[in-house]
């Protein structure tokens, strides 16, 4: 049997629904072996972040190197990086262990408005990480602060905002629709050559925690399993669609998703 790899390197969310845990259960729901470098830890339940308690840069690398050097791993995911010492060690060892299959989730902001990524920490994401990236998967709000664009909310804005990311080192750019509004939910994908809309129906819940951990994460586990980036991105929204559409209502506030439900429960 052949074992694939996925390593994600990002935050702890002590309530189970987004960062590292969201990535984790993605990679075992969808057939990967999950391996883990934390860069923060949150305490955060469904109602916000409470706290950051960042991992110092040298002990990233530690982790890195650890994880890197012995195991190996197809496909990188990175989430939550908090500053640019952070995300400055994690370039320098995608680098070093010729990385192929990452993917750059660049998150930014909880739901509830914590910042996840310090404001003098875009520069180094555009800087050190947009080029190494295989896929890079912004929500429109980290488009507009990615791409320094005013409004993104129509296709034609998600496509300019895709090609200034493609031009700026991604090979592939996601622009993730969630935040839009409308009866449908539609993600970009752009190759720097054809874009392709992938839609499905905007379900109404408040649980939406760790949707786009989640995403990423199976994009990941689909290119360690040496899919191509359209087919990743397709099944990851498979994946995602089917944790949104089957909540598990826990929590009083935004609740996480429901990452058996893609294997489990009736499409
Ligand atoms: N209400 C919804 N119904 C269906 N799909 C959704 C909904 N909200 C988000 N999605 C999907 O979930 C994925 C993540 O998108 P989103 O734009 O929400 O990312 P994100 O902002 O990074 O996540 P979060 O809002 O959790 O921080 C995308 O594939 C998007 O299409
Ligand atoms: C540790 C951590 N990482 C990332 C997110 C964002 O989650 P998402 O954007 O997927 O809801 C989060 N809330 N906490």
């Amino acid at each position: 049997m052949a074992v694939y790899k996925a390593l994600t390197v990002a935050g702890s969310d002590s309530g189970g629904g987004a960062g590292i845990q969201a990535d984790i259960k993605t990679f075992q729901e969808l057939g990967v072996f999950g391996m883990s470098v934390l860069t923060a830890l949150t305490a955060q339940n469904t109602n916000g972040v409470h706290g950051v308690f960042a991992v110092p840069p040298e002990f990233v690398a530690q982790q890195m190197e650890a994880v890197l050097s012995d195991l190996g791993t197809d496909a990188v995911k990175t989430g939550m990086l908090f500053d640019s010492s952070i995300i400055r060690t994690v370039a320098d060892k995608l680098k070093e262990y010729k990385v192929k299959n990452y993917v750059l989730d660049p998150v930014m902001i909880a739901k509830g408005g914590a910042p996840l990524l310090l404001e003098e920490a875009v520069a180094a994401v555009k800087e050190y990480l947009l080029p190494l990236s295989t896929v890079v998967t912004p929500n429109l709000p980290e488009a507009e602060v990615l791409t320094g664009m005013k409004r993104i909310e129509t296709i034609e804005e998600m496509k300019e905002a895709a090609r200034i990311l493609h031009e700026g080192g991604a090979l592939n750019v996601v622009i993730k629709g969630g935040h839009g509004t409308g009866p449908q939910v539609t993600d970009l994908l752009y190759d720097g050559d054809t874009f392709i809309e992938i839609t499905a129906d905007r379900f109404d819940t408040p649980h939406t925690h760790g949707t786009g951990c989640t995403f990423a994460a199976a994009i990941a586990a689909g290119l360690a399993q040496g899919m191509s980036v359209p087919d990743a991105v397709k099944q990851a929204k498979a994946f995602i669609t089917a944790a949104i559409t089957h909540p598990l209502g826990i929590g009083s506030g935004h609740g996480p998703t429901n990452h058996w439900a893609y294997n489990r429960c009736e499409k």
